[in-house]
C-alpha cells in the first residue's frame, strides 16, 4: 500500500469538558470539589480521577522520565490499556501533548483529538481509551504515572493507516 498523506491535526487546549469522553482532567480548580484541611494550611482538591486497576490488578505508582518530542510530530500509532486506566501527572511543570481517541474500534486519524496540556494539568485515561504514548515537550520531563500491575495483557497497539500530523505550536 502506498504511504498515505498525513492528516493535519488541530491542537486544542485541555479542558475538563473537552477531555470528558476520554477520562478525567487532574487539576486544582474551582470546577471540582475542594475544601480546606490541616487547620487552614491546605486546600484539598478531592477525588479527581477514577483509577481502575481492573478486577485482578493492583494500582501502582511510577515515574516516567520523557524525552522531549520535536514538532511537527507524526502520529503513526496509538495504544490502549484494555484492563485498566492510566493517569499521567506532570512533575516538571512543562507542557505536554495528549493524543486520544474513544475506546472501542481502532482509531483512524480523523478520530484523534490533540490537547495541549499545561504543566499543572494531569490526565487519567479511562480504561480502553486509545492514546499515544507520552509526548513531553521542551525538556526532559518527569510524570507520575498511576496505572495497573497484574496478570494478562494490558497494552494493545495499532498502526494508523493514515498518519496524523501534529503541527508546530504557534508562538
Ligand atoms: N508502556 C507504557 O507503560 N507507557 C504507555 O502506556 C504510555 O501511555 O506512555
Ligand atoms: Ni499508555
Amino acid at each position: 500500500m502506498t504511504a498515505q498523506p498525513a492528516l493535519t491535526l488541530e491542537i486544542q487546549p485541555l479542558t475538563r469538558e473537552a477531555f470528558a469522553p476520554f477520562g478525567e482532567l487532574i487539576e486544582a480548580s474551582d470546577a471540582v470539589q475542594h475544601f480546606t484541611i490541616n487547620a487552614g494550611n491546605t486546600e484539598r482538591y478531592h477525588d479527581l480521577a477514577r483509577i481502575e486497576p481492573g478486577p485482578d490488578g493492583r494500582v501502582i505508582v511510577s515515574i516516567f522520565r520523557g524525552q522531549p518530542r520535536t514538532l511537527p510530530f507524526t502520529v503513526q500509532m496509538m495504544e490502549r490499556h484494555p484492563k485498566a486506566s492510566q493517569a499521567f501527572i506532570p512533575m516538571s511543570g512543562k507542557p505536554y501533548l495528549v493524543v486520544v481517541a474513544p475506546a472501542g474500534n481502532p482509531p483512524a486519524a480523523q478520530d484523534l483529538k490533540v490537547f495541549l496540556a499545561r504543566g499543572d494539568q494531569g490526565v487519567n485515561y479511562a480504561t480502553g481509551v486509545w492514546h499515544h504514548p507520552l509526548l513531553a515537550l521542551e525538556t526532559v520531563s518527569d510524570f507520575i504515572v498511576i496505572d495497573r500491575s497484574g496478570p494478562g495483557h494490558n497494552c494493545d497497539e495499532v498502526q494508523l493507516d493514515t498518519p496524523g500530523l501534529i503541527p508546530a505550536l504557534r508562538s
